[in-house]
């Protein structure tokens, strides 16, 4: 089957003027979708292979803002990173780590969180910036962890920056030792002090201080990449994590595919009808995209992992009909925009709770979720920690997406069924994956859906 692309419709807003005309699904889909390395894995092995005791290597790794911005980021550190036979095949050779220098985080919350810490090991100052929408995300708890663990942080004024831009002052050591962290706005606090705590000369024991703890998946992510390169990291108690210091060991390792980047591949199944699958669906994972099938299945799909020419591929197959659901996504936040784009196609009401953080994201995704399913005609309104959406019949419109990947993701979503849905900066997509729009209309026309397919 093909894509309809509906006409595009005049426009005298010129930010809006070259939006993404969002491909109708005419039919069901038959499509096979090749989803590009997993972000919050990319990101990790990166910092894990930067600070490591020898040179390593990650096959399969994410190419997108996010992940370059890493890049050139330790590269500025000093560390030496270069492609192998491909793009995806980065050779990391650690050296020491040298201050002086600036880093940018772009809009990239794994750079700016993961990273001050990194620079607290350098060898002078480094300071930190990145793009405007990346000014109001916090950072404070990383950075008064840090200013705990006896690290020198300066911003504009006399006290500890809440916000970007500010400089950490590295004096190529750091103490460590014990400190609390109110995690309570990311679970990236957590996550970046905890990955270069076995560089501190005491090591880490941090307490998550706050009354909620979000996307607990990626914490463990964080535990399980380390130890995998020998970090003994205690986390039998909770909200309490102790990082041995020690060295890094140094790997070759292959990065599992973005499972939150296949969720609305996959989501484009029960909207269209159809199947879609996913080769290389991990068997075990700490990947809250785990939680998908689940989720889809009780939205209304039916999944099946079945065995593939390269490990198991997870297949999606919806009818159309899409039932609302009431869920917690505390742990999950990051698949929010997919499941609430669904949820304006169901056929009864869905209640999205758990997810206040997601105010702090790339945008405040509850407000820019609400303003933009309501533009096209939906009810969706905000609550104190969520959404809830009351299907009603949709018309197309320009869907903004206020430099949110996700928001983007979820306008294509809404396309398959409502003409004329146009996708305001469908660009902003490379955030974490490049190409998005060409793989999204591969899907429609039936043809393999990756970055690299030929259409
Ligand atoms: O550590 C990570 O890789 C991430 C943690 C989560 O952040 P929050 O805890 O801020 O939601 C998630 O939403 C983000 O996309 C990636
Ligand atoms: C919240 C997200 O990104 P970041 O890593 O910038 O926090 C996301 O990708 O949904």
């Amino acid at each position: 089957m093909t894509a309809a692309v509906p006409p595009p419709s005049a426009t005298t807003d010129p930010d809006v003027a070259d939006a993404w005309a969002a491909p109708v699904a005419e039919g069901p889909l038959d499509a096979t979708v090749d989803i590009p390395g997993s972000k919050s894995l990319t990101n990790r092995l990166l910092v894990l292979a930067a600070l490591a005791d020898g040179p390593g290597t990650l096959h399969g790794a994410l190419r997108s803002r996010d992940a370059d911005l890493m890049i050139e980021a330790l590269r500025t550190l000093g560390v030496e990173i270069s492609e192998g036979a491909s793009p995806s095949t980065l050779h990391v050779r650690p050296a020491p780590l040298r201050g002086g220098v600036e880093v940018d985080t772009g809009l990239a919350g794994t750079v700016m969180r993961f990273l001050p810490p990194v620079a607290a090991l350098a060898d002078g100052p480094v300071r930190f910036d990145g793009d405007p929408a990346a000014r109001v995300r916090p950072m404070l708890p990383v950075l008064a962890g840090l200013h705990g663990l006896g690290v020198r942080i300066t911003g504009d004024g006399p006290e500890l920056p809440t916000h970007l831009p500010f400089t950490v002052h590295g004096t190529g050591r750091v103490v460590g030792g014990a400190v609390d962290v109110d995690a309570s706005a990311s679970s990236q606090f957590v996550s970046g002090l905890l990955l270069a705590a076995a560089r501190f000369e005491r090591g880490l024991a941090l307490r998550h201080i706050g009354t909620t703890l979000p996307s607990l998946p990626h914490i463990d992510m964080t535990v399980a990449t380390l130890r995998d390169v020998g970090v003994r990291v205690d986390n039998s108690r909770d909200g309490i994590w102790e990082v041995a210091p020690g060295p890094i060991r140094a790997r070759d390792v292959r990065v599992e595919p973005d499972l939150s980047n296949a969720a609305p591949f996959l989501a484009a199944a029960l909207v269209a009808g159809g199947t879609v699958r996913v080769p290389g669906w991990p068997a075990a994972t700490t990947q809250p995209g785990a939680l998908v099938p689940g989720l889809l299945e009780r939205m209304g799909a039916t999944t099946a992992v079945v065995p593939g020419a390269d490990g198991d591929v997870l297949e999606v197959t919806g009818t159309g009909e899409i039932h609302g659901l009431d869920v917690d996504l505390h742990a999950a936040g990051e698949l929010a925009p997919t499941f609430a784009a669904l949820a304006a196609l169901a056929g009864s009401p869905t209640r999205l709770r758990g997810i206040a953080h997601l105010r702090g994201h790339e945008t405040d995704r509850l407000a820019a979720l609400a303003a933009e399913i309501t533009r096209l005609g939906g009810q969706c309104e905000e609550t104190r920690d969520g959404l809830v959406i009351t299907p009603r019949p949709l018309h197309g419109g320009v869907f903004r997406t206020y430099a949110d990947h996700r928001m983007a993701t979820s306008g294509a979503l809404l396309g398959l069924r409502v003409p004329g849905i146009r996708v305001e900066d469908v660009a902003t997509t490379a955030k974490t994956l490049p190409g998005f729009d060409g793989m999204w209309e591969r899907m429609l026309g039936g043809a393999p859906a990756g970055p690299g397919a030929v259409a």
